[in-house]
């Protein structure tokens, strides 16, 4: 491929060789440059990819992509200048793969919380309706049935057009992706026409990386530009607020609301919360989801407005539906041992989060309600003390443990998260996850339930110099294993 055919659609300007060069890959790192590579440097976070431009081109770089001046270069190296390379490598990544995107109906959908299980509600329900799917998320990225390791919820613009080339290949219709305010700020999706954006929520997350709540909610916001169906939750204070802003914007879009309170396109009535599943009626047809919690049914809304978009029957939808499950998602652990009180595995790690999925279990819970929850190291720091309040106000006793500590002291962050709590007497601190949700067990009793809050479906805990495997729903079988061989 020639360096031009990549560059068609971005403004540029040739400060040094042509254009006309053939290249053999677009690479933004400097340790994985092979020969006639397009090096292009990215002013990152930690470090600025301009610094390793010369390195690039000493390992076989043939080309190199910037927004600075680089000295030192020799002759025969193109080298060219484009305002943002973050948009530039979206735009080249795109070429390089044929424009994958265009050939699929995109499904994006953001939020502080629900990305994950809208994303995988949308998949089980067009899957079952016996579509080809792709997804793209937090736990893994699937294409069909066939899945792959993800390290990001939303990868780089050029791991993401990639993925979608290869969607294509393999005759995926839909692809259905979170796209998280990391992937809208930087630029990982710049360029994808949606058909689709659904917009959960917005609560606390992230300010570590956005700083302003303002600047968080503008990045979300980024997503709704780019889509032809923006498919809002008008409950969420900032759900409102996109409707409003995309109205004052005259972005002429199809904008679809939902709701469990007001009147809007989708608004679920007659909603009975049972212990596992939820029923209710949108539109005067019925539908039941297999995953409890109010919140759950805002992200059945969500999926059902797609649904309808994509013009699939009524039945094939109320059939998907009423049989989704999510892993680490309000997951139940530990039913096949004796035991007579619940143990539940779920992914909150927002103050919202963590609201939502202990009020979920307290309304049905006849017995006390015992939480295990930490909170993740180089992360925001100031939902520490808020998700501390919200877990001993809704809880009878709280075991406060280490989540990923990464970089951080993990007694530190249990103070953090200490310092919201008012009643310490039902509490504990206990830096050990596995001692933490041993002793969560030991005293839990009939009727009681025990959430494990935070980590759902990882496998793993990030130390300061290592990863090891970890996994809560494997640590409670280990706990209730040994409970049943005394
Ligand atoms: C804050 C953030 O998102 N950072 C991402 C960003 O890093 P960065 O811009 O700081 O990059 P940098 O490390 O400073 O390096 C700058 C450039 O120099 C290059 N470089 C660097 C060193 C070197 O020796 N040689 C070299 O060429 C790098 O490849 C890069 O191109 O761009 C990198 C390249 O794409 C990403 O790997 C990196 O994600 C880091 C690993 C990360 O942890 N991101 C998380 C926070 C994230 O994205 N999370 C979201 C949200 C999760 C959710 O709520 O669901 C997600 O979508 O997963
Ligand atoms: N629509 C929702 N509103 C509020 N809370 C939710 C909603 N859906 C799920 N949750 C809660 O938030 C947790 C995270 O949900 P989920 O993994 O779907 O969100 P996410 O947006 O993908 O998060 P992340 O950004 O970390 O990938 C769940 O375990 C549950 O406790
Ligand atoms: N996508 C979120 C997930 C947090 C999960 C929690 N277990 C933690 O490590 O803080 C993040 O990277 O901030
Ligand atoms: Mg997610």
């Amino acid at each position: 491929m020639l360096l031009q055919d990549l560059l068609k659609d971005l403004k540029y300007e040739v400060v040094n060789g042509s254009v006309s060069t053939e290249i053999n890959k677009i690479c933004y790192d400097n340790r994985k440059i092979e020969k006639n590579d397009i090096f292009v440097c990215i002013k990152g976070f930690a470090t600025d990819g301009h610094k390793y431009a010369l390195s690039a081109v000493q390992s076989g770089a043939s080309a190199v992509i910037c927004e600075d001046d680089i000295d030192g270069i020799a002759n025969d190296v193109t080298i060219i200048k484009v305002e943002d390379t973050r948009k530039a490598l979206a735009v080249m990544g795109a070429q390089y793969y044929g424009n994958p995107s265009k050939k699929l109906r995109m499904i994006g959908v953001t939020g502080t919380n629900g990305k994950t299980t809208s994303t995988m509600i949308i998949r089980d329900v067009l899957t079952k309706a016996g579509h080809k799917v792709g997804l793209i998320g937090t736990i893994a990225n699937y294409i069909n049935d066939e899945k792959f390791k993800t390290e990001r919820t939303t990868p780089e613009s050029l791991e993401l057009q990639e993925l979608f080339a290869k969607m294509v290949d393999r005759g995926v219709e839909y692809c259905v992706m979170e796209v998280s305010s990391h992937a809208l700020a930087l630029d990982r999706v710049y360029g994808i026409d949606f058909d689709e954006a659904v917009f959960t929520n917005l609560t606390r997350d992230h300010l570590d990386m956005h700083k302003t709540f303002e600047a968080y909610y503008e990045a979300k916001f980024k997503l709704f530009r780019m889509a032809k169906n923006c498919i809002v939750n008008i409950d969420s204070e900032y759900g409102r607020r996109v409707v409003d802003d995309l109205k004052k914007e005259n972005l002429n879009k199809n904008i679809i609301t939902f709701s469990t309170k007001d009147e809007a396109d989708y608004k679920a009535e007659k909603i009975n919360l049972e212990a596992i599943e939820s029923e209710f009626v949108v539109n005067n047809k019925k539908y039941s989801i297999d995953i409890p919690g109010l919140y759950n049914v805002y992200n059945a809304l969500g999926c059902i407005a797609v649904c309808n978009l994509i013009n699939l029957p009524y039945e094939k939808i109320e059939a998907g539906l009423s049989e989704v499950s999510v892993p680490g998602r309000c997951q139940r652990v530990g039913k096949k041992h004796n035991i007579d009180f619940s143990i539940i595995v779920d992914y909150a790690h927002t103050p919202d989060g963590l609201e939502n999925i202990l009020s979920t279990v307290k309304q049905v819970t006849k017995g006390r309600l015992i939480t295990v929850f930490g909170c993740g190291g180089n992360r925001d720091t100031v939902k520490r003390p808020q998700m501390g309040k919200i877990a001993s106000d809704l809880s009878d006793f709280v075991v406060v443990t280490s989540d990923n500590p990464r970089k951080e002291e993990p007694s530190k962050i249990i103070e953090d998260i200490m310092a919201g709590i008012d009643n310490k007497e039902n509490c504990v601190t206990i830096e050990s996850r596995y001692d933490a949700i041993k002793k969560a067990i030991s005293i839990a009793e009939k009727g009681d339930s025990v959430v494990i809050a935070g980590k759902g479906h990882e496998n793993y805990q990030i130390l300061k110099d290592e990863t090891i495997h970890f996994d809560d729903k494997e640590v409670v079988e280990q706990i209730l294993l040994s409970r049943d061989e005394v």
